[in-house]
């Protein structure tokens, strides 16, 4: 049985760091996806291998990244067959959570409307041309492609998720050799103190972490000196000094720890050391945004709030609302 080739998936991460400590990050992130791939793989990886070997090798593909859908195109229309196999590997490969896609007139239509979250965020970043980006949790790297389409120099993006892995391999099977590569590992493995990039996001990461100002400064480390930071999360109302953690679950979610009010949040970012922050956008995230879809089957935000009033989740807490705030490493 073919097996994966995990080791190529963090090459490009250690070619962009210098030399000094390239080792000591090699060895750390072999141990972690050794462990990963090796010691203690997911059932799913030969299914998902095999979906994506079934996609069909297209020769000319360019691709739109300025636009809501990834979009891959060719030079010439795919034959019938060729677009038997792509919509066969495609659909080894769900449930797509994260998008839209567009393979060659195929159009992925994901759970979430990441696009939305894009162009909300968007407008508000320091031009991104020739910048060396992180995305933190980037699930199947939707918003990774759209920074190589606002002319990031590299972007690398992390995700614990293998699915998503694989979902970001069927597109950049297309795309060749470009600056952009998935690591499937997460923040908290990371060699501390990359120090590297000029950009950092973090979007819907902060209230998965049960420490959300040790992420803070695990973000702050992973920027170079004037870097900036984006950070989108749940938050809630309230005064500075609110927070709320839920009972157990937040919307069905699990693990799901602080939801701060936006003011407790800069004052997070200024205890963490981060300067000028400042919040972009407040939005509610609705039932338009997320849902199920032909390529997400399963239950989704409609189905986590409460039935008789969309402005909770089913457990009764306020419903999800998203801030973005960006700032400043000094
Ligand atoms: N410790 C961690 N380190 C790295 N990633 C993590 C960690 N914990 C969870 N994740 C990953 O963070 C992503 C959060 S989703 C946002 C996706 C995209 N950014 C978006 O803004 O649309 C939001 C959500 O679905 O709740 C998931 O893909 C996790 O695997």
């Amino acid at each position: 049985m073919a097996t994966f080739d995990w080791q190529g998936c963090y090459q490009a991460l250690l070619n962009e760091l210098n030399n000094e400590g390239q080792e000591r990050w090699s060895n750390l992130l072999t141990q972690q996806l050794r462990r990963r791939f090796e010691d203690n793989p997911h059932g799913d990886i030969a299914r998902w291998m095999a979906a994506l070997a079934q996609l069909p090798d297209v020769s000319d593909t360019q691709a739109r990244l300025d636009t809501s859908a990834v979009t891959l195109r060719a030079e010439t229309l795919l034959n019938e067959s060729q677009l038997e196999q792509l919509e066969s590997g495609l659909r080894g490969l769900m449930p797509w959570r994260k998008g839209p896609f567009d393979f060659f007139g195929t159009y992925i239509d994901t759970e979430w409307h990441s696009d939305w979250k894009w162009d909300r965020v968007s407008p508000y970043l320091s031009d991104l041309t020739g910048r060396r980006i992180l995305d933190v949790g980037c699930g199947s790297g939707y918003h990774c492609w759209r920074m190589l389409g606002e002319g990031a120099a590299r972007v690398i993006g992390i995700d614990p998720g293998l699915l998503f892995l694989f979902q970001f391999l069927s597109v950049k099977k297309y795309l060749g050799d470009v600056p952009v590569d998935l690591v499937p590992v997460r923040m908290e493995d990371l060699p501390g103190k990359l120090e590297s990039f000029d950009t950092t996001f973090s979007m819907g990461v902060l209230y998965h972490r049960r420490s959300p100002l040790d992420h803070l400064l695990e973000l702050k480390d992973t920027l170079r000196r004037g870097g900036e930071l984006v950070l989108e999360t749940l938050v809630v109302d309230g005064p500075e000094g609110y927070s709320l953690m839920p009972e157990d679950r937040y919307g069905q979610m699990r693990n799901v720890w602080f939801l701060p009010s936006c003011d407790t949040l800069m004052r997070w970012l200024d205890r963490t050391g981060f300067r000028d922050a400042r919040v972009v956008d407040v939005t509610e995230t609705t039932i338009e945004e997320q849902r199920q879809t032909d390529w997400m089957r399963f239950n989704s935000l409609v189905d986590f709030l409460d039935p008789d009033d969309h402005s909770k989740t089913i457990e009764g807490y306020p419903g999800p609302k998203r801030a973005t705030i960006i700032a400043n490493k000094p």
